[in-house]
Order: C-alpha cells, then sequence, then structure tokens
C-alpha cells in the first residue's frame, strides 16, 4: 500500500554520481550487469559512434538506484521532505488562536451545562443511594461468602468430582475464615471512627460526611446505562483517516485497482479540523479525474460530499497524479460565517487583495478586484447580495475608488451606499433604466479618454500601460479606480428596450476596461445565458457561483467546462447560506483553481457602520462627489442619443403603430428637457438618418374626440429594427 522508496528511481542521486566525475563507461557497465541481458538495450555511451552504425536502439532508462557509487551523491539525493518538528498549527498564531478559543468557548459552556443541573444531579445521588447501598451489602456479602468459586464447585458437582470438589470447599471454607476476619476488623474498626467523627465534627462537616457517604453510594447506584451526567455537547461523527480507510474509498471510486494501489507519499496526519492524506494515484489516472469523482470518494468514505476536499498538489512538491484529500471532522459549513473584519476599523487599498471569506479548512481568502470582473449567482436568499456588497463595501474604504450603485430589486439592501456612491440607481423604472444606460454609454467613453490619458505617460510612470495607485491619485489625471456594482443584473439585462444596449456596453467594459481602472461587479439570481450572455460572462474574469437549482445554472456563472472538472454549485445544501465556488480570485481564471468559500458576513447595520467610515474617509480625502453630494447626473444626453430607445419605451410592445403627435407627446411627458418643445415635424427629422420614415398613414384614436381617423405616423417594428441594427454595429465595434 505505502510506496517502498527502494523500488523508485533516484534521479537526483544518479546525477550527482555523473557530476561527481563517475566513469560514465562503468556506470555503463554495471548497469548491464544488473539487468536482463536479453531485454537490456543498454549501450556503452563511449562507443556511441559504433552505436549509431549499428541501428541498436538508444537507452531512455535511467541508471538504477542501487548503483550509487558514493556515500556523499546518495545523501544529495534524499530529498524527502522533513516533517516539521513544531506541529504547524502550534506554529500559526491564527491556528493556534482558534483552538484556544474552541477550548475555552467548549469547556466554559460544559461547565455552565454542569453547574445548573447540580440539583438534578444531587437529586439523581440521593435517590440512586439506597441502590448503592444494597450493591454494595450484596458485593461484601458474595466477596465474603466466596461467591466467585461457586460456579466452579457446582461444576465439581456435575462431574461428580469428590477429590476436587472437597479440595475446592476446603479452599472455600479457609477463604471465608479470613474474609469474615478482615470485614469483622474494619466493621470493628470503621464504625466506632464514624461514630466518633460524627460526634467530634461540627455540623457542617457532618453534612458534608453525610453528603460525600451520599455521593458515594449513589454514584455506586448507578445504572451503567444511565450516567449520572447529561451530554453537554454532542461530538459529531468524524472520521479518522488510515490508509486502510482512504485506499477502499480510492478502490471503490475506481481510481486506483486490486493489484495496483494507491500510495502514500507522506504520512497522514491532522490538519486544522480534519485529516490529510496526500495521495500519489497510479500512473494511469491523474489527479483531475479525482477531483471530479468527490461525490464517489465521499461515498467509499462514507462521509457526506460536504467533508471531503480533494485538491491538487501543485508546484515541485506535486504531481498531475499526486492528491492531497483533506477530510473535515464535520460540515465545515454548519457553523455560522465569521464578522467581515473592516466594519470596525481598517481602510482599504483597491489594488490589493481585499477580506471576503474563508475556506472550508477556516482559512481567509481574499479577493483581488482590481484589473478584473466579478459574477456572483445563485437562488434567492443564498447570500448572493451580502456576498456582492462585501467587495463593494471594501472599494468605499478605499476613498479613490468611484461608485456605480444599481440595484435591480430597488430594496433595502443597497440604500446605505447613496452616502457614498457617484451614482446610484433602484429599481427598474424607466428613468432608472436610462440613467444606468446614460451612465454606461459615458463609461464607455470616458474609457477611450482614459486609454487616451495612458498613453501620454512616460514609461517610468506607466510601465504596464495599465493604471497603478500612483496614477490613480493623481486626480487632475482622472484615472481613479471606477466600480460599477449592479445587483439583481437579470432585471436590467432583460430589459424589452434597454437590455441588449446595457448587456452590449457591459461586454465592451468588461472587455477594455480593467487595465484602465474600470472594474464591473454583476449580482444575479437567475444565472443562464439569457440574463448574463455568454458573451458578457466570458469577460468576467473572477466568477462566484452560490447554491443554484441545476449544474447547468452553475456552468453559466462558472463557465463551461467548470461541471466537468468537478465544480458544481447546485451541490450546495440550502443551509449553506454565503458558502460559493470562487473562481478567478487567485488571478489564475482556471476552473483547477477554483476554491470553496464562505463569505464573511455584514449584515445591514454592519454595512451602516462601513458606509459611515467611508464617508468620513472620502470627506478628508475630497473624493465624494456625485449623488453622494447632492449632485444631479450630468446630463450627457441629447435627443440623438436616446431617441429610437426612449421611442421603444414610450410605444408599448403591443401597440404596433402610433400617430407621430402621441409620440411626440409621450416623449415630451418622459423627458421634458429633451423633447418639451418637439413638434412631428421634428420627430421625423430626428428619424430620417436612422432611415425610418414617419410620413406612413396611421390608423389611431383620437383620445379627446374618440373618433377613429388616419395620420402620419411610425411603425413600431421599424423603430426596433434600427435599435437592433445599432447594437449589432455597436458590438462589432
Ligand atoms: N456568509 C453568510 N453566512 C451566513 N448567512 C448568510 C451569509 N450570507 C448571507 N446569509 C444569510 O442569507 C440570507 C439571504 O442573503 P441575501 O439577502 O444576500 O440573499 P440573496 O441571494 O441576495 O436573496 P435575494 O435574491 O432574494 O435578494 C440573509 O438574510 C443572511 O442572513
Amino acid at each position: 500500500m505505502t510506496s517502498n522508496p527502494d523500488e523508485r528511481f533516484d534521479w537526483s542521486a544518479a546525477e550527482a554520481e555523473l557530476s561527481d566525475g563517475a566513469d560514465v563507461v562503468d556506470l555503463a557497465a554495471r548497469r548491464r550487469k544488473t539487468t536482463d541481458p536479453a531485454k537490456s538495450f543498454a549501450v556503452d555511451l563511449d562507443d556511441e559512434a559504433d552505436q549509431q552504425d549499428s541501428d541498436e536502439p538508444v537507452p531512455v532508462d535511467p541508471p538504477d538506484l542501487a548503483m550509487s557509487s558514493t556515500f556523499a551523491a546518495s545523501l544529495a539525493g534524499k530529498t524527502s521532505t522533513r516533517r516539521p518538528i513544531v506541529p504547524p498549527w502550534l506554529r500559526s498564531r491564527a491556528e493556534l488562536a482558534s483552538a484556544g478559543r474552541w477550548a475555552l468557548s467548549h469547556y466554559s459552556h460544559v461547565s455552565l451545562y454542569h453547574l445548573t443541573r447540580t440539583p438534578k444531579y444531587a437529586g439523581r445521588l440521593t435517590w440512586r443511594a439506597p441502590f448503592g447501598a444494597a450493591r454494595l451489602i450484596g458485593a461484601t456479602t458474595r466477596w465474603v461468602c466466596d461467591a466467585e468459586g461457586g460456579p466452579v464447585r457446582m461444576a465439581a458437582v456435575r462431574q461428580e468430582n469428590a477429590e476436587l470438589y472437597l479440595k475446592l470447599s476446603r479452599q472455600r471454607d479457609a477463604r471465608v475464615r479470613w474474609r469474615g476476619i478482615v470485614l469483622s476488623i474494619a466493621l470493628l474498626i470503621g464504625a466506632p471512627t464514624a461514630a466518633v467523627l460524627m460526634v467530634l465534627a461540627g455540623s457542617w462537616q457532618r453534612w458534608l460526611m453525610l453528603a460525600g457517604a451520599v455521593a458515594l453510594l449513589g454514584l455506586a447506584g448507578t445504572p451503567k446505562d444511565k450516567p449520572l451526567l447529561d451530554v453537554a455537547a454532542v461530538t459529531p461523527r468524524a472520521r479518522k483517516l488510515s490508509a486502510d480507510v482512504v485506499t477502499r474509498a480510492f478502490l471503490a471510486a475506481g481510481l486506483c485497482k486490486a493489484d495496483d494501489l494507491i500510495t502514500f507519499p507522506a504520512p497522514i496526519m491532522r490538519d486544522g479540523p480534519g485529516w490529510r492524506a496526500i495521495v500519489d494515484l497510479p500512473f494511469w489516472t491523474n489527479a483531475d479525474k479525482a477531483i471530479k469523482k468527490r461525490d464517489q470518494l465521499a461515498a467509499g468514505l462514507d462521509l457526506d460530499e460536504v467533508q471531503v476536499w480533494p485538491e491538487r498538489v501543485r508546484g515541485s512538491a506535486g504531481s498531475a497524479r499526486r492528491l492531497s484529500l483533506w477530510v473535515a471532522d464535520e460540515d465545515p459549513y454548519a457553523k455560522g460565517s465569521g464578522l467581515w473584519p473592516l466594519i470596525a476599523k481598517g481602510t482599504v487599498d483597491i489594488f490589493s487583495p481585499v477580506p471576503f471569506g474563508q475556506d472550508q479548512r477556516g482559512r481567509d481568502i481574499p479577493l483581488l478586484l482590481m484589473f478584473t470582473s466579478l459574477l456572483v449567482g445563485a437562488i434567492p436568499r443564498m447570500g448572493k447580495t451580502f456576498a456582492a456588497r462585501l467587495p463593494v463595501l471594501a472599494a468605499a474604504l478605499d476613498p479613490i475608488v468611484e461608485l456605480h450603485v444599481y440595484d435591480g430589486k430597488g430594496g433595502q439592501d443597497w440604500r446605505a451606499f447613496e452616502r457614498v456612491a457617484h451614482r446610484v440607481g433602484f429599481g427598474v423604472r424607466d428613468e432608472v433604466v436610462l440613467s444606468l444606460v446614460e451612465d454606461l454609454r459615458a463609461l464607455v467613453a470616458d474609457m477611450n479618454r482614459r486609454y487616451d490619458t495612458i498613453a501620454t505617460l512616460p514609461p517610468d510612470i506607466c510601465p504596464e500601460s495599465k493604471v497603478t495607485r500612483g496614477i490613480s491619485e493623481r486626480r487632475s489625471l482622472k484615472l481613479w479606480p471606477v466600480l460599477v456594482a449592479i445587483d439583481e443584473f437579470q432585471r436590467y439585462s432583460g430589459h424589452p428596450v434597454h437590455g441588449e444596449e446595457i448587456v452590449s456596453l457591459l461586454t465592451e467594459l468588461c472587455k477594455v476596461g480593467p487595465s484602465v481602472g474600470i472594474m464591473i461587479l454583476l449580482a444575479t439570481q437567475k444565472p443562464d445565458g439569457k440574463a448574463v450572455p455568454t458573451d458578457l460572462r466570458d469577460n468576467i474574469g473572477t466568477r462566484f457561483a452560490l447554491k443554484t437549482m441545476t449544474w447547468q445554472s452553475s456552468e453559466a456563472v462558472l463557465g463551461a467546462g467548470s461541471y466537468t472538472a468537478g465544480y458544481d454549485s447546485s451541490r450546495f445544501q440550502r443551509a449553506h447560506k454565503g458558502v460559493g465556488i470562487l473562481l478567478g480570485a487567485d488571478d489564475s481564471g482556471s476552473v483547477e483553481e477554483a476554491v470553496t468559500v464562505r463569505t464573511n458576513l455584514a449584515a445591514a447595520k454592519d454595512v451602516e457602520t462601513v458606509v459611515t467610515r467611508a464617508r468620513e474617509l472620502r470627506e478628508r480625502a475630497g473624493t465624494l462627489t456625485g449623488h453622494a453630494i447632492g449632485q444631479a447626473p450630468e446630463t450627457t444626453t441629447t435627443a440623438g442619443d436616446t431617441l429610437l430607445d426612449d421611442i421603444l419605451t414610450v410605444v408599448p410592445a403591443a401597440e404596433a403603430k402610433v400617430w407621430s403627435e402621441t409620440v411626440v407627446a409621450r416623449l415630451a411627458e418622459l423627458r421634458p428637457e429633451v423633447y418639451g418643445a418637439w413638434e412631428p415635424g421634428q420627430l421625423a427629422a430626428a428619424l430620417k438618418p436612422h432611415r425610418i420614415t414617419v410620413g406612413r398613414q396611421v390608423w389611431g384614436t383620437d383620445p379627446t374626440t374618440g373618433k377613429g381617423a388616419n395620420r402620419k405616423g411610425i411603425h413600431r417594428d421599424d423603430i426596433a429594427a434600427a435599435v437592433t441594427e445599432r447594437n449589432r454595429h455597436r458590438k462589432a465595434g
């Protein structure tokens, strides 16, 4: 089961041998001696010319380990990992503190639990004391009468062995005699001593003695199946890993065979609140396949899947077939989340990772939002908003970050950010959606300006053609980071008129915005290709999938291939709030690097606290702008920008044709500052560049007279077709 190191080839020993000047010829010669001559391909390296002439195959397998010629070389080859003298949990301050916290809370709970039950335990002991006394008398009598020898004597009687019986009876008489004497002496000394003590003792000592006697008798009278103390804490079922248990699981999962078992390059040991086994799989399989079979491994270990965590071991200590299997003592997500560490104090540098949550072992998993975008997806009530708010709170604590916050639901979840955000929007009323569209258009335009500005910066200031903290802090350059956070994104992306444009603008921002400091955060409770189209999703570098209903929804968040790589957020339980699969947090973006994270908690009151601190920071830095200081958004809109969308907004899909005068009146109502003075002729002129004719006669009803008539108007389909065409052009670049 465990690997035999002698059977493995030691490359470094062989290399050391060669570099030490070992005679190559000799080496090959020795090798020939130890291999089967019939099968050996080894040739003398000195005879290379001969070798090329004779078409003999070139050796590819290395020299034998057993031939290591020098002691030093063999020592140099020992690359085994040394196990730490002080266990890691004792060296890690965090783990030590967590163990200390656990011990303190556990034992104080147990003590308090039993302390409050003292009267109950006293009652139990008093009730059981007579039984204990009876047991004591019975046991003493049996001892004195040598009751334990009874069955042997009876056996002698049954066998009619008179000689044996007489021998046993004599032995019994002798025993009873000296035991009787011992008991009499004990009674003669013990009883008067007890009586004297009772007389001499004060009243409380008397009571103490009585209580002690009752307690002892009560304990003696306690039945085996009814312990005196109640259970203060139920210990969950923990699986102690052993080589046999792990091998059985891998066999059951089809990851090794009875004649080709897994090996253990390191001992199985405790690691945090669980066990860790490092496993080398057989050569014909690999660690990625094992990760995909997590549920089968869990079944083989007879545990819930949530306790079983296979991971690839990477780097020089790793191999594609080396797996680290961590098995938690209990469901790691059964306990509540820790509070977000920046609630009460601390600031943030958005260019560095910010606290986000912990993995299954309780290790901190930070999140780097700069130069990436984040997508959060989950079914409702699983912690999507809580998770999405954390990076925005972090960004708020860095005063140079400009916040744009939109919430498609429009409830209380994001209102606190009004005090620090440059732009906000709640709900999906027309003006909010239009304001989002305008905001995104302005950001796309600003993105180009940002690139132009960066292009003018000398390489010593801007070495990588992207913003740095130093560049962002120069207010005159206007290159500060911008975070656009949109919760319930499906409500905006599914908007009948502006949805398509919102998606295409965001795709553009996700594609080219990160280098110039524009970050996008989208959260949706409808993770599918409709709410978050693939083109947009694929341009989002970091993704976080909390519980979803199906593996398809999980893939819609995490990306194609995540399910086959073994990542499926639909397997989370409803109780696992705030738990999700995080992809790309380490900047690799590779599906294999996904980690399961339980987010830190920041409830509504905590959000208020953080936003208050963030506002103070921003006031001090002089970076409060826009909505936060009551400035209305700069209207960059002219009629030409949004006319087509505005017409689709005011003409519902059910109204196929509508008079120009009606359209103009409704437009004026929607945006009086833009269309207030418009006449039908102006509408016709404005639509001309889009090759839409207003001259068509349209049947309609006059709202004042109620009479039907044919007048000049538009067909809604023409407008919709023009919008589709425009969006197509924009997408194409
Ligand atoms: N990390 C966490 N640990 C424990 N509970 C959490 C965590 N995150 C969220 N919750 C709980 O989950 C509940 C739902 O969270 P949240 O409001 O973020 O869900 P949601 O997915 O945004 O729901 P909806 O889509 O309906 O808005 C919250 O009331 C909160 O108590």
